[in-house]
């Protein structure tokens, strides 16, 4: 793989198979649920989770090998068996109909990766170092989540609502501009952390004053 385009993609009734049930398929079928997609397990053998998966309807799972026909239709494949040779027919599969393949014991035969992924609500964070060191996508993802805690999601929702708020309310874009960043300074973040329950009534009344203080 040369190079990568990322990209935030919803899946929502979009058919991804999964072949394999260990605890890789575990992980690569969790982050596609993740993003709404159908998510289809064939394998002979799977994890308790994927098992409690299945049986809440949340996927479907086919028990029983892989068959060439088991990707029709499929927008992605993921190889996810702990046999490479099987791994490698899924691969040539997928390739002839044109499919997102990952092998998830071959990065050169991955037409996409996945990323390691911090989410705080809208906030997505994606690492991925092109498959050189997985590990190391797993660390940076864990300093992330200490760095980018849960107040980023409330932050988030209420800049939101902010936002459409003063656009109705202040005619001049530059001033909006202005709020807006103001509303994302560290004076917010921690507003969000410490007082949560506060926080949306304060922004109302700074937003108020921000634009009695402008006329
Ligand atoms: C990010 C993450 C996402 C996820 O899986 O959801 C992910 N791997 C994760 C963890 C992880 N994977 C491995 C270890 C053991 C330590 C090590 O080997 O480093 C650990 C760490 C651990 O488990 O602690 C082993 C491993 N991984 C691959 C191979 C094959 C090879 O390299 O040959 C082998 C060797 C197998 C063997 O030796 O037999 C291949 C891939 N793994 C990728 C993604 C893609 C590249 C991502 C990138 O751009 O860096 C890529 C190319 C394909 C793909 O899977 O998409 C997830 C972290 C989630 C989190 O944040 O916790
Ligand atoms: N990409 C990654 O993030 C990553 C991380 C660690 C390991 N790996 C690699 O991923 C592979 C899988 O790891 P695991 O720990 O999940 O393995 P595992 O042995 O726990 O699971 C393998 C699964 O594949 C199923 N399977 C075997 N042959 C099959 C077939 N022909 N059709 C359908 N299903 C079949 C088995 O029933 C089992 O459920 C390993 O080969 C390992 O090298 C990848």
């Amino acid at each position: 793989m040369k190079y990568v385009y990322p990209m935030m993609a919803d899946l929502t009734s979009h058919r991804c198979l999964v072949v394999g049930g260990g605890a890789v398929a575990e992980r690569k079928i969790g982050s596609l649920l993740a993003g709404n997609a159908d998510v289809i397990v064939v394998s002979p053998q799977v994890t308790d989770k994927i098992k409690s998966w299945a049986q809440m309807g949340k996927i479907i799972w086919i028990p029983r090998l892989y068959q060439e026909k088991d990707g029709e239709n499929c927008l992605i494949v993921i190889a996810a068996t702990n046999d490479p040779d099987v791994n490698k027919q899924i691969y040539h599969d997928a390739r002839r109909r044109k499919q997102f393949i990952n092998v998830v014991d071959q990065p050169a035969l991955c037409n996409f990766i996945v990323p390691s992924t911090v989410r705080r609500g809208k906030l997505t964070l994606a690492i991925s170092t092109h498959g050189a060191s997985p590990s190391l996508a797993k660390q940076i993802r864990k300093e992330l989540e200490e760095r980018y805690s849960e107040e980023y999601a409330l932050l988030l929702e209420l800049v939101h609502e902010m936002r459409v708020h003063i656009q109705k309310r202040v005619p001049d874009q530059e001033k909006r501009r202005k709020m807006m960043k103001e509303l994302i300074s560290p004076k917010w973040i921690n507003i969000c952390r410490l007082h949560p329950n506060q926080a949306k009534e304060w922004m109302l009344q700074w937003i108020e004053q921000e634009i009695q203080s402008q006329c």
